[in-house]
């Protein structure tokens, strides 16, 4: 990882070790999350509070074929539109941490309440795993779910999971270990809008491009953020764009500033 990348992290309390890559672990309250980071990680973890706020945070440990993993279990939320501190803390670290993958974590008995934070993710990243957790609830009041449709449908690795049952862990670390070591590619589904909102992101996207934010977060997204107009968001983006910035291959970014 390079210093930037390091000091970004370091912002949200994460220092890993050199060579090990992070992995977010997202999802809505209560589907799972914390089993699913406690079955990976056991006992190589330590929690505290995420910097400034009193949200718990918790990191831990997992080898797989010889590579390190840090996990970083996120609070739950059903949306990243920050209206509580916890969406915050998760869009901000999704966002602005630069994880190698996020894991997102749905019930398998709600999938489509749970979907909506995963499309959402997949418009920010296409280093992204969905995990159908609760695996055997769903079983047991006869929901089946057509895994290679819903993978085909999303464009990203979908993974069964009874955390609580130990089940599917390794596939999951599996996963985790094709994006992120392996560089598997993925088409992350993308959200079609109204043709207005369509339009004005054709409009802002090349321009976006221009800034030379591309690589870290996607343009489209970006997009919608300019159009939310958010002004503590557009901030935070701002004080990134400054922190990543690199002049020398960058000649237009204009001193921290998302200059459009
Ligand atoms: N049956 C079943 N229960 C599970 C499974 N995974 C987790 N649970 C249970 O679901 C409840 C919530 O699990 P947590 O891991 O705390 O969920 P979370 O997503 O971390 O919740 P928040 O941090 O509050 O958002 C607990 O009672 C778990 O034991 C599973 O695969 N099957
Ligand atoms: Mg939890």
């Amino acid at each position: 990882m390079n210093l930037k990348g390091r000091i970004q992290r370091e912002s949200f309390g994460i220092s890993n070790a050199e060579n090990q890559w992070i992995i977010a672990l997202a999802g809505n309250p209560n589907v799972g999350k914390s089993t699913v980071f406690n079955a990976l990680t056991g006992l190589r973890q330590h929690t505290g509070n995420w910097p400034g706020k009193t949200v718990n945070n918790a990191q831990g440990y997992f080898t797989y074929r010889d590579q390190s993993f840090m996990l970083v279990d996120l609070p739950g939320t059903y949306s990243l539109l920050a209206h509580s501190v916890e969406e915050e803390i998760a869009r901000d670290f999704i966002c602005f941490g630069q994880p190698d993958a996020t894991v997102v974590v749905l019930d398998a008995t709600s999938l489509e309440r749970n979907l909506n934070l995963a499309l959402q993710i997949m418009e920010i990243t296409p280093r992204i795993i969905v995990c159908v957790n609760l695996m055997d609830e769903a079983r047991k009041r006869g929901i089946i779910i057509d895994f290679d449709a819903l993978q085909k449908e999303l464009g990203v690795p979908v993974v069964a999971t009874a955390a609580r049952l130990n089940q599917g862990l390794e596939d999951l670390q599996k996963a985790i270990f094709d994006i992120v070591v392996r560089n598997q590619a993925t088409q992350p589904k993308q959200i079609v809008y109204s043709e207005d909102v369509e339009r004005a992101i054709q409009l802002l996207q090349p321009k976006i491009e221009k800034v030379g934010m591309g690589n870290v977060l996607s343009p489209r997204w970006l997009a919608l953020r300019l159009l939310d107009s958010d002004p503590a968001f557009l901030e935070e983006i701002g004080r990134f764009v400054s922190l990543n910035e690199d002049k020398e291959d960058n000649p237009q970014s204009k001193g921290g500033k998302v200059a459009l």
